[in-house]
């Protein structure tokens, strides 16, 4: 679990200088390189982009499906202006898990490929020179970590992923490496949680200092940059006259400034923006500011061509337009919490996201889809440390993104067998040990897969309101056999009706696998036109029951996957294609969007 994970920034206090570019990079195929000391110096290295996944730049298949140890290094230069402060690394992201040296001396490893964190190389840094920062990296992956799968050995020695999940498992420096300096009494860690009056808002903070020596101020500015509030202390209230309140694509906010100071010196500093808003569940309605939202838009992934699952500003910026154009308000992080840019955008352009860790995997018929044993998951043996590291990825994600006003919800698991009693015990360990880790206490959530019905589900008794991943008309009662499928999605769907269930039930995840350009009339599975069939059974759906207070379709584009029988070079669920160009099913969806109010 992290203690620093407040994002970088540079002022009168702070240094923060983005590493970005071409790294030294080698795979270790023998995984020899600690012991032929290659902290000091990759022997043969070639370059590589930072951020960036290695896999899609190579041309040979040996590399792209490259599995075990890779290192890179990078010389960098640390100014003899910072001395006397904390001198950082800061790590977006390293997947699946690094160990960071610095001029030979080990500074620190990390388990978990989607979240950061800082290496303090304060102790090992040289002023005013070079400094050979290496990390030692390994994209493996075991039933007892996140995401799950399995690494196998073939015949040939070489080593296999087999992922439990559906994406690829794309490795390397995914997001950017900061390097970061900071005072030594700094601001570690603050919260915000808002409160709404009458026409006047509160809102509560916290602010934990490395230090308890300092005086600390609050200040919290408009748009304007006019000062509405402000409070003295660690802990305290600002409140704010006549608040211009963050809403769902009606987003205003606030910069909050915390400033410590001794002796009337100002000895760190540190902004941020955040938003002023409630979220509620009320019986089956989620709520903003007491008013009910219906979520309309996607499941995702960061994924591109060229750099893999690297965070890209110009991807970003299209799939934000993309959202718009089509009238959607929200999303959700499958299956993994984004870069932290994401949540900015989301926060300037009052997108609500569901904000889900990398449990996914956590299913045994999702390995047999893949080879795997029909064992239930919860009764493995690896389930013990796997809760470990699950945890420590909860903390981590609520404690980075806690402050966003976007983020609507946390997402436990992705489709994790819940169909066996075997469950409930680590449901109940992790849904009691994460209960108080937000300070804006909001809901906590997981999918429920196709196995994982109102009947079937051991585990409905968790979540604050209910993600439901449904796939009639493809997975099962497909083509013509789909009138089928809606029949059976009403049945289940009139047990949640009828049942003392009052909460919000949202489909997390529904789709067909489109061909763009494929046509066919009448349609036929992989066409442009059975895939608006497939959602407009769906919404025939959704528009039949008043406890659906979410339409998430998977996903908003085309992605890519492992190989396999049922992948035509990955997902092809999309409502865009992999270069972000619409199928027939995005016009289609967007005039339906248009038309429902977000306040529905
Ligand atoms: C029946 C499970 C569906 C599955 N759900 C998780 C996503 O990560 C996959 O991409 C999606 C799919 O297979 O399209």
């Amino acid at each position: 679990m992290e203690q620093e994970l407040l994002y970088p920034l540079t002022n009168k206090c702070r240094f923060d200088q983005k590493l970005d570019g071409l790294w030294d990079f080698e795979f270790d195929r023998e995984s020899q390189g600690l012991a032929d000391n290659w902290t000091a110096k990759l022997p043969d290295p070639i370059k590589m982009p930072v951020p960036a996944s290695f896999n899609d730049f190579f041309t040979d298949k040996d590399s792209r499906e490259y599995t075990g140890d890779f290192w890179y290094a990078k010389r960098v230069f640390v100014p003899g202006s910072l001395r006397g402060k904390l001198i950082g690394l800061r790590f977006g992201a390293a997947t699946h898990r690094a160990t960071v040296y610095v001029n030979g001396q080990e500074i620190r490893s990390h388990e978990g490929g989607f979240l950061p964190f800082l290496a303090d190389i304060t102790s090992a840094v040289k002023f005013d020179e070079e400094n050979l920062v290496v990390l030692e990296m390994n994209n493996e992956l075991h039933r007892d970590a996140l995401p799950a799968g399995d690494t196998a050995v073939l015949k040939n020695g070489k080593k296999m992923v087999k992922p439990f999940f559906d994406f690829y498992n794309y490795s390397g420096l995914n997001r950017s490496v900061h390097l970061v300096a900071t005072p030594e009494n700094h601001v570690v860690d603050y919260t915000a949680v808002s409160t709404l009056g009458d026409d006047l808002a509160t809102v509560h903070y916290t602010v934990t200092t490395s230090q308890s020596v300092g005086s600390v101020s609050v200040t919290l500015r408009d748009k304007d940059d006019q000062i509405v509030a402000t409070s003295n202390g660690r802990t305290g209230d600002l409140v704010v006259q006549h608040p211009q309140l963050w809403n769902v694509r009606d987003a205003h906010l606030y910069t909050l400034t915390i400033q410590v100071t001794a002796n009337d010196n100002l000895i760190d500093e540190y902004s941020d923006e955040i938003g002023i808003r409630t979220i509620t569940i009320a019986g089956h309605q989620i709520e903003v500011n007491g008013q009910p939202v219906y979520l309309k838009g996607f499941g995702r992934h960061e994924d591109s061509i060229y750099a893999g699952r690297a965070f890209d500003l110009n991807v970003e910026k299209r799939d934000f337009e993309l959202m718009k154009w089509m009238g959607a308000n929200s999303f959700r992080t499958s299956h993994y919490p984004y870069d932290e840019e994401v949540y900015r955008f989301a926060d300037r352009e009052g997108f609500l996201i569901i904000d889900e860790v990398p449990a996914v995997g956590f299913k045994m018929a999702a390995a047999s889809f893949l080879g795997g044993l029909d064992q239930s998951f919860f009764d493995g043996d690896w389930t013990e440390e796997l809760y470990k590291k699950h945890l420590d990825q909860v903390t981590d994600m609520i404690h980075r993104d806690k402050n966003h006003p976007s983020v609507l919800a946390w997402s436990l698991f992705n489709e994790p067998d819940t169909s066996s009693k075997s469950a409930v015990p680590y449901f109940e360990k992790m849904f009691a040990a994460t209960k108080a880790l937000d300070p804006d206490q909001r809901p906590r959530t997981f999918t429920l897969n196709e196995d994982d019905t109102f009947d079937t589900s051991y585990c409905k008794q968790f979540p604050d309101f209910y993600l439901l991943n449904r796939y009639p008309g493809w997975y099962h009662k497909w083509g013509y056999e789909i009138s089928d499928g809606e029949a059976g999605l009403r049945e289940e769907l009139d047990k949640w009706a009828a049942s003392d269930i009052d909460k919000p039930v949202v489909f997390s995840e529904y789709g067909a696998d489109t061909q763009p350009g494929l046509h066919k009339l009448p349609s036929v599975m992989w066409s442009e036109e059975y895939q608006i069939e497939l959602l407009q059974m769906f919404n025939r759906v959704f528009d039949s029951y008043d406890f659906i207070r979410g339409e998430q379709p998977w996903n908003l584009a085309d992605f890519q996957t492992v190989e396999g029988n049922m992948r035509v070079n990955g997902n092809k669920k999309g409502l865009f294609t992999r270069d972000r160009q619409p199928k027939e099913a995005a016009f289609y969806l967007r005039h339906r969007w248009l038309d429902i109010d977000n306040n529905f």
